[in-house]
């Protein structure tokens, strides 16, 4: 350090001191910026540190010793210091800059978001001697921030959920296009609502939305559903119906379990979509469809594919896009979020002020295996609901189902008091969670635990266990 510069170092602190009163007055000043939890550190004209706090040592990691007399930005490497230093602006505006956001790397190599603010540093003649900078802490602040905005939303669709990230920073991009997309989830995981959302979000969010379900008609009857007829087509076709194709003109089709049509649909929905026309029956004409689809599908078409059962040609025609939905037992973080909005949904709807779930109802709520995903919770909400005479849904609120499911994913098992008891405790427990790895689907459930589906029944009777149906409702055998 130059002479000059070791005297106007040492003039920033001596010019602090020059009585016994300034003295005291200095060492208070000292001990209130010692106890601060901001960062503080001076610097002399020449941007070396001549004072540093301990709370700037926590935040940037460097010992005190180590920083004195070091440039600041050696110290600091904040994204500023190189043509942008607040120090710099105010030293030479005499202006202070206050609550400027920026990062610093602290020694460890991490970034650190931090609210700077700058003052001008004055000896007791008035001459400036150099500078001063807070800096605070904002990784507190960041990560909170990060947190409340892990829960992404567009429109009713939201999640808080890791998994869920892809299909949300994916979201916008597709419904921009009309490329098809094939959504795959199991049943009441939110295909129609993620199909809904990229409706509502693409250039044809003015046209229809239709959605048909294939697996719910056979096939004839489907045949004219999708593509409608011509009167005179057949008997009792009194008048010209149009289909869903012509109902979605415009619009968006969306194709629910597009893996349950038969061979021969699958052809005549792969000429439409190789050429964009199709004929209602009875008609002579083709006509043009320039409906966009959405396909969506609770099974793996790959394997449909590769059984044979799909075909090849049509799963590379709706295989644009694939979207695969999780189901919500492998996005537990999501049931809080979503109790939440169902709460606030029915409310409104039934004209109530139920502020939340207790505690132990949210643990419930959370352990459950829920084979009929976010369907099934929105109606186990809805009846808790019914059935809340407080103004917190409470355990005993909760369906039977969701009481005794617990045990099923994990939860530590409730001690049987029994031989009996155990036994019917594992046996409840292996069948809940069969069901929920089949999605309710109690022939599947059967099968994977090597039982005949009547004994199955049987146990499933014995032990008063209700099943949840794919649309939500409850079976109780
Ligand atoms: N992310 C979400 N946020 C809020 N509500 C959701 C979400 N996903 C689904 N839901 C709600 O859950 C219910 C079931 O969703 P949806 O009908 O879209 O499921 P699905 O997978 O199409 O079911 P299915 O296979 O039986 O046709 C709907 O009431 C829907 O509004």
């Amino acid at each position: 350090m130059s002479a000059e510069k070791a005297k106007r170092t040492k003039g920033a602190v001596a010019a602090a001191a020059p009585s016994r009163d300034d003295a005291r007055s200095a060492m208070a000043d000292r001990a209130i910026l010692e106890s601060i939890s901001d960062g503080v550190f001076t610097v002399d004209r020449d941007f070396r540190i001549t004072y540093l706090n301990r709370s700037a040592e926590d935040i940037i990691q460097v010992r005190r010793e180590d920083a004195m007399g070091r440039m600041c930005c050696e110290v600091f490497r904040s994204n500023l210091c190189e043509g942008a230093c607040a120090l710099r602006q105010t030293l030479e505006q005499g202006r202070p800059i206050i609550d400027l956001s920026c990062f610093i790397v602290n020694n460890a190599g991490q970034r650190v978001p931090v609210s700077i603010s700058t003052a001008v540093l004055r000896d007791a003649s008035g001459t400036v001697i150099g500078g001063a900078e807070t800096f605070r802490n904002l990784s507190d602040i960041e990560q909170l921030r990060e947190e409340i905005s892990a829960t992404r939303k567009i429109g009713d669709f939201g999640s808080h959920s890791p998994s869920m990230r892809t299909i949300f920073s994916q979201l916008t991009a597709i419904a921009e296009t009309c490329s098809t997309v094939l959504i795959r989830g199991e049943t009441g995981s939110g295909k129609e609502l993620l199909a809904r959302t990229i409706h509502a979000n693409g250039p044809r969010r003015d046209g229809p939305f239709v959605a048909i379900n294939c697996g719910a008609f056979p096939e004839t009857l489907l045949e004219s559903e999708l593509f409608g007829y011509k009167k005179g087509a057949f008997t009792g076709a009194d008048r010209d119906k149009p289909g869903r194709f012509a109902l979605a003109e415009g619009g968006t089709l969306l194709l629910d379990e597009i893996g349950e049509i038969s061979p021969a649909m699958q052809v005549r929905l792969l000429r439409v979509l190789q050429e964009r026309s199709y004929e209602p029956l009875g008609a002579v004409k083709s006509v043009r469809s320039n409906a966009r689809i959405i396909a969506a599908t609770h099974r793996r078409l790959e394997d449909l594919v590769a059984s044979g059962a799909f075909r090849q040609d049509l799963f590379y025609r709706i295989n644009v896009v694939q979207l695969a939905l999780p189901p919500l037992r492998e996005r537990r973080e999501d049931i809080p979020f979503l109790v939440e909005q169902f709460i606030r949904r029915f409310n409104l709807v039934m004209k109530r002020q139920v502020a939340g779930v207790s505690r132990s109802a949210l643990r419930m709520l959370s352990d459950c295996p829920w084979p009929g995903n976010i369907r099934q919770l929105e109606n186990c909400i809805e009846r808790s609901m019914v059935f809340c005479r407080g103004n917190m849904i409470e355990v005993d609120d909760l369906p039977d189902e969701v009481r005794t499911s617990g045990n099923a994913v994990g939860s530590p098992a409730l001690p049987a008091a029994s031989m009996q008891e155990a036994v019917s405790l594992s046996e409840r427990q292996a069948i809940q969670a069969a069901l929920a790895q089949c999605g309710g689907n109690r022939r599947l459930a059967a099968e994977k635990l090597g039982l005949h589906p009547t004994t199955f029944y049987r146990k499933l009777k014995r032990l008063g266990l209700r099943v949840d149906l794919p649309d939500g409702r409850h079976k109780r055998d």
